[in-house]
């Protein structure tokens, strides 16, 4: 569990990035933080691992307060995917995946090892592990770096805007990947994104930001979508995805969702086929 407890930045020059969040993550469920660019998600996200200090209130993990832990170790335990990966280039993919295990104190050769297992876990080939992070599509190289964070096995993870460097259909699939993953292992992950559908797609919970951190709404996705608390929410969600009205038609036995201009918006599916679906 993660705890934001009346937390502040100001940063030297006086900018002030977050004013005065509270909220808790729960443990082992996914929160989404999406604000448009400039309303603290990075700062906020950050406190946590102590890459940012807060200079009022204070984070606490599992009623831990993070200031009074070490550094280095607190950051060695908690997972962190950036944008594109983040990977060093001049490494290996296994080396890449390795580092932070091999920090802690595991063999290398052991932390190699475990290294297969990783890349298997997000979807890719362990022949990967010799290449360089040039060699792998944007995709691929933002699958080793949530494998580089889940090698420590951490309770959390933070991700920031991890998806944002790769095309539309990729990021859907990694999107659904990190669901799975998240119900394979349990884990407690932050997420930031300016991504709206993103947050939908993938959180339990979503913590809509405006400027400096003040938050606008908490939810789940269809709490949000169904009743956008102020303007600013119903604007940020897209006036017209909340009130589109749609309608089905029938192609060929199949029910299509259109809307009032007649435009296809997807295809309704019963909840047994899609469980039956391969
Ligand atoms: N190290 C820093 N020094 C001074 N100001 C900073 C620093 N880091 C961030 N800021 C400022 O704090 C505010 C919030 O930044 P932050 O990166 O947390 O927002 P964000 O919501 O993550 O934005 P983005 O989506 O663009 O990354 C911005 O005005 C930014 O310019």
């Amino acid at each position: 569990m993660i705890e934001f407890c009346g937390v502040g930045k100001t940063y030297a020059g006086g900018t002030v990035a977050v004013e005065d969040f509270s909220y808790t993550v729960q443990a082992n469920s996914l929160v989404v933080l999406v604000g448009s660019s400039g309303s603290g998600k990075t700062t906020l996200l950050r406190m946590v691992n102590r890459m940012v200090e807060p200079t009022a209130g204070s984070v606490l993990i599992d009623g831990r307060d993070v200031a009074g832990l070490d550094r280095v170790r607190l950051r060695r335990s908690i997972g962190y995917v950036l944008q594109a990966g983040g990977l060093l280039p001049h490494r290996t993919i296994a080396d890449n995946v390795a580092t932070v295990p091999v920090l802690n104190g595991t063999r290398r050769r052991e932390a190699r090892s475990a290294v297969v297992g990783l890349l298997e876990r997000v979807g890719l080939d362990p022949s990967c592990a010799e290449r360089y992070p040039s060699q792998l599509s944007g995709g691929q190289q933002q699958r080793v770096g949530v494998a580089r964070a889940l090698a420590a096995d951490p309770d959390i993870l933070l991700m920031d805007e991890p998806f944002g460097a790769v095309d539309p259909i990729v990021r859907r699939e990694l999107q659904d990947e990190l669901r799975r993953l998240q119900r394979e292992l349990g884990k407690t992950i932050l997420l930031v994104t300016h991504d709206i559908d993103e947050a939908f797609r993938v959180g339990d919970e979503v913590v809509v930001l405006k400027e400096r951190g003040v938050t606008a709404q908490v939810g789940t996705p269809a709490d949000i979508l169904a009743h956008p608390a102020d303007a600013f929410v119903r604007s940020f969600v897209g006036a017209d995805r909340a009130e589109r009205r749609l309608r089905t038609t029938d192609v060929d036995g199949r029910r299509v969702l259109v809307d009032d201009d007649g435009r296809p918006a997807g295809v309704l599916v019963a909840a047994e086929e899609r469980r039956t679906a391969p």
